[in-house]
Order: C-alpha cells, then structure tokens, then sequence
C-alpha cells in the first residue's frame, strides 16, 4: 500500500550551520517526487531524516498523517536505495535480496547459516523467501545473477540488486538517493526508464534525490527543486519549466540555461509595445527561453515583437538542434537561442549578423529580490508553432 509523505517544517542544524530551514513538501500516495537541486543544498539530509537515520533539529516527518518521529528507521515500513547501493560483498545476490526478509521472518537463530536449517519449521518460511527472491529477481531482470558475489557485476547490475533488495520489502515508501550517479551516461538513460516502469507497475510512493535536472525533468509526476535548504517551489516538470516562481528555479531547470538581462537593457530594444515599455520601467530580471528567440537575416518586420540585432558568437551542434550564442550589437548583452538544425541551416546571416526577435508573452519577469512578478496585459504570442526562422 502506497502511503502520503509529509514534511512540515523540518530544520536540520549542525552547530551554528543550517543545513535545512523549514522544509515543507506534501508527497501524495503513490507519487513519484523528485528533490532536486545543487550539490550541498540539503536533499540527502532531507532523505535520511524521512528515513530516520538523521534526527532534524525541529518540523514533522507524517506519513498518512501520523507522525513518525518517534519510531527506528526499521519500523518505519520505508526502504533506502543509496547511490553506493551498500550491498553486502561477501553474500551472493540472493542473499542480499533476501536480507531484508530474513531480519523480518526467521528468529535470529534460524538466520545462522548452518544452525539455522536444522531448526524446525524454517523449511517453510525459507521456501517462501527462495520464492520471493525470485520473483522480486525477475521484475527487475537479474534473475541468471542470483549465485554471483556484488563483485562480479556491473555498475547497473549492482544497482538492481539494490532496487531488488528495497522492493521485496514491499514498504509503504521508497527513498533514492542519486542511484545512478555512479552509471555511465548510456545506462543511465536506460535505468530512468526502467526506474519510471517500475514505479508504474509498483503503484508505490517514490521519493528520489537528484541533482541532474534532466531525470528530475523525465522520471517524476512533480519536482521540488531545493535551494540553501528550504523547497523553493514544487510543481510538475512542465510547471516548473513555463512558470518558475523563482529566478533560481528559473536558471536550474532548462538546458542551456534561461536568458537572463535587466529590464532597462530590454527597454533599450527596438519594437515591443507599448504596454511592454511601462511594464519595463521597474527595475526587473527579464528572462527568456533560448527556443522563444527567433531567427531571421532579414532586419526587423513591424509588429510587437521585440527585435535585436546580433552577432554571432559561437554556434554547437546538438543534432536536432543548434544552439546560437549571440551578442546583441547595441549594448553587448549575451543571448542563447536554440533552433532546429534544418532551419539553421536555411539561415543566411551575412557577416555573422541576424535578427532575433522575441515576442512580449515569451518573457517572464522577476523582482529584485527573484521573486516572479505577473506582466499582465501582454497579447498571447500569435505566431507560436510557426518556424524560427523567419
Ligand atoms: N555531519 C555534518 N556536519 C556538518 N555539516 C554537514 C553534515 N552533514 C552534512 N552537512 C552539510 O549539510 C549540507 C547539505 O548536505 P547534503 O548532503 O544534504 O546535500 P545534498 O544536497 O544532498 O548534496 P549532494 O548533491 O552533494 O549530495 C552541506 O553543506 C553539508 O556540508
């Protein structure tokens, strides 16, 4: 059964340090959430306090509403697959797997290897675990692995037997903790699928730490993305990348990164209307995608579109696509555009020069203080779907 998770208020304190400050998340039965966030911001404390291996200095870990503060991480009916996967070397992978049952169904005499199978009535429940083993074995393809030693496997073999391991326990939440950190880049493609089918056929609560936006981005139902130990904002994939409310979430999440420039510098641009121009009069952090910024030889057409004129500086080739690093001719701001390779490769600049244009629903604004601030007022972009290049 797949049970809620909720943190309310949790705060972590290492002397005079604060690791985690009123870290607060609602995880929803059977939902795959995904802490993300640079590296020292507090995921894997935040984790290990769900797990019950960390105390927190203050806050609430609930699962289904009742608080588990006071029960030992074994009572806790959650399992932990680490980034080291902390499987024991010298047990076979059957005998890894099955640990978790052994502590749970046999007395600790019968767990003693030779003792043990002479003891009465064990035969049974030792069956059953032969089986579960098993079966746990096949969901997650290790099965002709069993008799071998952690030693003699792969990376991502290693990491199924973890994920092996946490499953035959059937518990009410699984936590990971970057589990494929230690993949090369192809494995890792093929392991957050699998991890996603999974999660799918398990039907359980899942709760994943990672700091590579793109699994968050392609695995989890939400993401809430961690800053300096507290959840800035939590929201689908999708969410997060069309409605940052934060310009940290804003520059985290996207690759390459979001265009950032001041609004004084993006009232000095050509075209825009005239609602555009009294928006930009308070000083804001104006940002765009680099896939909203469109690409013509030509100089600019008349419309509200905003237009500038740019070099260009550097160009890579990412197959589909073609990322553009400009400079804008009038006052030297960098911009990043993204366009399909096809129409690059229609695109004339002549001396390295082009226009990019932006349309005024493309831009989101933030504060002073990187808070998102509405535009409102900005006509809906009319020529969304049609090609960059124009
Ligand atoms: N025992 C400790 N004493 C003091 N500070 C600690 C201790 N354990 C962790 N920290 C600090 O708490 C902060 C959060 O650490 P944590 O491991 O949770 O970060 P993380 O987001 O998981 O990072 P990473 O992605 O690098 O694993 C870090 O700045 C770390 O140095």
């Amino acid at each position: 059964m797949s049970a809620g998770v909720e943190l309310d208020r949790i705060e972590k304190t290492y002397g005079a340090t604060t690791t985690l400050r009123a870290a607060t998340l609602d995880v929803k039965p059977g939902e795959f959430m995904t802490l993300v966030g640079p590296s020292g911001c507090g995921k894997s404390t935040l984790l290990r306090i769900i797990a019950g291996l960390l105390p927190q200095t203050s806050g609430e870990v609930h699962i289904d509403g009742a608080s588990i503060d006071h029960l030992p991480p074994r009572e806790r009916d959650i399992a932990m697959v680490f980034q080291s996967y902390a499987l024991y070397p010298h047990m076979s992978v059957a005998e890894n797997v099955a640990t978790p049952l052994k502590v749970r169904r046999l007395s600790r005499m019968a767990r003693l290897p030779a003792l043990g199978r002479l003891l009465p009535g064990q035969a049974r429940t030792r069956r059953e675990i032969t089986d579960e083993v098993r079966r746990v074995a096949d969901l997650v393809e290790i099965g002709p692995l069993l008799e071998r030693k952690p030693a003699a496997l792969s990376g991502g073999q290693r990491q199924r037997v973890a994920l092996a391991r946490a499953i035959i326990r059937d518990p009410r939440v699984f936590l990971m903790d970057e589990p494929l950190s230690n993949l090369d880049a192809r494995l890792r493609v093929t392991m957050r699928a699998e991890i996603t089918a999974l999660h799918r056929r398990l039907g359980a609560t899942f709760i994943y730490v990672t700091h590579d936006q793109t699994e968050a981005m392609t695995m989890s139902s939400r993401v809430a993305v961690m800053m300096d130990g507290t959840i800035i904002q939590c929201s689908t994939p999708q969410g997060l990348y069309e409605a940052p409310e934060d310009l940290r979430v804003a520059r985290f999440i996207g690759s390459p990164e979001i265009n950032v420039v001041a609004s004084d510098t993006v009232a000095g641009w050509e075209g825009g209307n005239t609602r555009l121009g009294q928006l930009l009069q308070r000083p804001l952090h104006i940002a765009f995608r680099p896939e909203a910024v469109r690409l013509s030889a030509e100089s600019a057409a008349q419309t509200d579109m905003l237009h500038l004129s740019c070099h260009i500086e550097r160009t890579e080739r990412l197959g589909h696509d073609v990322l553009l690093f400009l400079r804008v001719l009038a006052d030297g701001a960098g911009v990043t555009a993204r366009i399909p390779a096809a129409d690059f490769a229609r695109l004339d600049a002549p001396g390295g020069v082009l226009t990019a244009s932006l349309h005024p629903a493309d831009l989101l604004a933030f504060g002073p203080d990187g808070k998102r601030v509405a535009l409102p007022g900005l006509a809906a972009a009319t020529n969304r779907g049609l090609s960059h290049v124009g």
